[in-house]
């Protein structure tokens, strides 16, 4: 079972490695870079050697020894240079690819990984595979370096070459034994990091709602104590370091050891010249190096293997699939814009929502939908917009089931206008014209503001069009939010107008103004209103009475008034909190 965990997991690594369209060539450039300053830098030891065997005055051998090294040097740089070009490329293409299927999946999705473990896939993991193809790279340059160099050392001196051999278990010992413990601790630093950057996220946008329960000191303890834990995990991995050091150094001290007394030995026996074991001893230090890099590339690969498993799970899903056979258009020549929903039943994951709904929508007419809380009003709204599909039934436009149309060109059909509109940081101008695929004049972006009863407040700006909104619109109030967000939806002139709750969590004043500016909009077009206050809706040319996740009633004000006990009990409800606002 684990094994074939494992190798799904590799299977995720190289499947993603091949999606990410990688730059080979750089990589190939590299490699073929780094390959060349190895071989020169293999060949140093043994100019050294005739160096140190007396050639010392011999300006052509200093002359090959300076323009060798010269030579290895600077393509060492160059391959480095690759390295720094290819490991933002490689990152940005794969991130590229994340983000790509992040905002086209289905809404569903979204809902399995908090936004914050999002993030880090698109922010954190995705360096880890860049590093380790660098990673991959230097191994393989290094056990070329360290093949060449025992094949030389072999052909100076079989037996000094042989002595090494018994330290060889000894260092893939330390080595697997360091890299082990440093790839565990330095992966508990990062869980830590990951619960640190998710937990300042999380509330530095909702410092509002601390101060105002004055819970200031709770989340200092809060932080104060992930904080802690981030240090004990950096302990531990400090302690890791305490070991790993002294035994990698003594992985150096032992064959560099070797090679110096029985380098001696042998040269005391007349076997070896010493200018043969200084020789050796580069050999050494090289392999030793080399040595360092296998240790790093296990710890490298655990933890992009890691990373690419939770990448590929997003990968993985199914996008939205934005065409279908039908497009709009047709589908309204031919059966016109009536919105049915038959025999729609729906859960969000296992939870039961809607049960069994049955309406018709009427083209260019004005349709409420209204009941008690929780009832699933905003569900069919989603359901609507097509954000999810309903379990059972179907969604029709005229005769012509909506899940066959275009989703693309669905969505661009529909304004849609919540209790909260969502800005995006960026000017006015860009909030109102967000979303619009044509060009937008500033003319008509100000008669839109106009219609919306948004051009006063915006003139009186200094900077009118051009100011800035702020994170998640946070320098205009509410009732400016919404009215922007009215704005936008007159701009975008479409046929189906959602407006959920648009004007519940505005003051009187601006209610009114606000809900002026929809009457405006809502001429002509086929409005789907849900609300509390049953003021604004009892013009309406349908309401639709939903309770508990089923259709209670449906009909004008006064039919429902006179039959509906539900819709009675929630119209005089009404009828009370506005006679207790008359008397305030
Ligand atoms: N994304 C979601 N995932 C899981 N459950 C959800 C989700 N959205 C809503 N629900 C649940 O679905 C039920 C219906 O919610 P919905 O928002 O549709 O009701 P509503 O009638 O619009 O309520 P309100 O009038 O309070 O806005 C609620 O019990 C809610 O907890």
């Amino acid at each position: 079972m684990q094994e074939s965990k494992n190798q799904h997991s590799w299977r995720e690594f190289f499947k993603l490695i091949f999606k990410s369209k990688l730059p080979w060539h750089l990589y190939i450039a590299g490699f073929v870079a780094a390959i060349l300053s190895t071989t020169l830098s293999l060949g140093l030891p043994l100019v050294m050697q005739q160096i140190m065997a007396g050639k010392i005055f011999d300006s052509e051998i200093v002359k090959k020894y300076i323009l060798l090294s010269s030579i290895a040097i600077s393509l060492a740089a160059v391959s480095a240079f690759f390295v720094s070009i290819t490991g933002p490329v490689t990152k940005r293409n794969i991130q590229r690819t994340l983000w790509d299927k992040l905002i086209r999946m289905p809404m569903r999705q979204y809902k399995k990984q908090p936004s914050q473990q999002l993030i880090s896939r698109v922010t954190q993991d995705t360096s880890f595979i860049d590093q380790v193809i660098d990673y991959f790279k230097m191994l393989v340059v290094s056990s070329y370096g360290m093949i060449g160099s025992f094949v030389i050392m072999y052909n100076m001196n079989v037996k000094l070459t042989l002595a090494l051999l018994p330290v060889i278990p000894y260092i893939l010992i330390v080595t697997a034994v360091v890299g082990h413990f440093t790839q565990k601790t330095q992966h508990g630093v990062q869980e830590q990091f990951a619960g640190i950057t998710a937990f300042f996220a999380e509330r530095l946008p909702r410092v509002r709602l601390i101060k105002s329960f004055g819970k200031e000191q709770k989340e200092i303890d809060d932080a104060n104590y992930i904080l802690r834990e981030q240090y004990k995990a950096e302990k531990k991995r400090a302690y890791v370091d305490l070991f790993a050091e002294p035994l990698m150094q003594s992985v150096q001290a032992i064959i560099q050891g070797t090679v110096l007394l029985y380098g001696a030995y042998l040269v005391s026996k007349g076997e070896m010249k010493v200018s043969q074991v200084i020789s050796f001893f580069m050999y050494v230090a090289f392999i030793h190096n080399s040595v360092l890099k296998y240790g790093l590339f296990w710890q490298m690969l655990k933890q992009a293997k890691g990373a690419s498993e939770k990448i590929s799970s997003i990968l993985d899903t199914n996008s939205e699939e934005m065409k279908k056979q039908v497009s709009m258009e047709e589908v309204q020549k031919k059966a016109g814009g009536d919105l049915r929903l038959e025999n729609v039943s729906f859960s969000y994951e296992d939870k039961n929502i809607l049960s069994n709904i049955n309406f018709t929508i009427p083209e260019g007419k004005f349709t409420a939908i209204v009941g008690p809380s929780g009832g699933g009003k905003s569900t069919i709204l989603n359901l609507l917009e097509r954000f999810y599909d309903p379990n059972v039934g179907r969604i029709l436009m005229g005769n012509q089931p909506v899940d066959e149309i275009h989703l693309d060109e669905w969505r661009k059909s529909i304004s849609y206008v919540s209790q909260s509109s969502p800005l995006l940081s960026g000017t006015i101008r860009d909030n109102i014209t967000y979303g619009i695929d044509r060009e937008v004049s500033d003319e008509e972006v100000r008669i839109a503001a106009e219609m919306a009863d948004a051009l006063e407040f915006i003139d009186e700006f200094p900077e009118g069009l051009d100011t800035e909104v702020g994170e998640f619109g946070s320098q205009l109030s509410g009732g400016q939010r919404q009215r922007i967000a009215i704005a936008r939806a007159f701009i975008k002139d479409t046929r189906y107008l959602i407006l959920d709750e648009a004007t519940a969590s505005l003051d009187a004043r601006s209610e009114n103004e606000v809900e002026n500016s929809l009457k405006d909009i809502m001429v002509g077009r086929t409005t789907i209103m849900v609300a509390h206050d049953l003021n604004a809706v009892k013009h309406a040319d349908q309401i639709i009475v939903i309770d508990s996740g089923k259709v209670n009633g449906i009909g004008n004000h006064e039919e429902l008034f006179a039959n509906n006990p539900l819709y009675r009990r929630l119209a005089e409800i009404q009828q009370e909190k506005d006679s207790r606002l008359a008397i305030l």
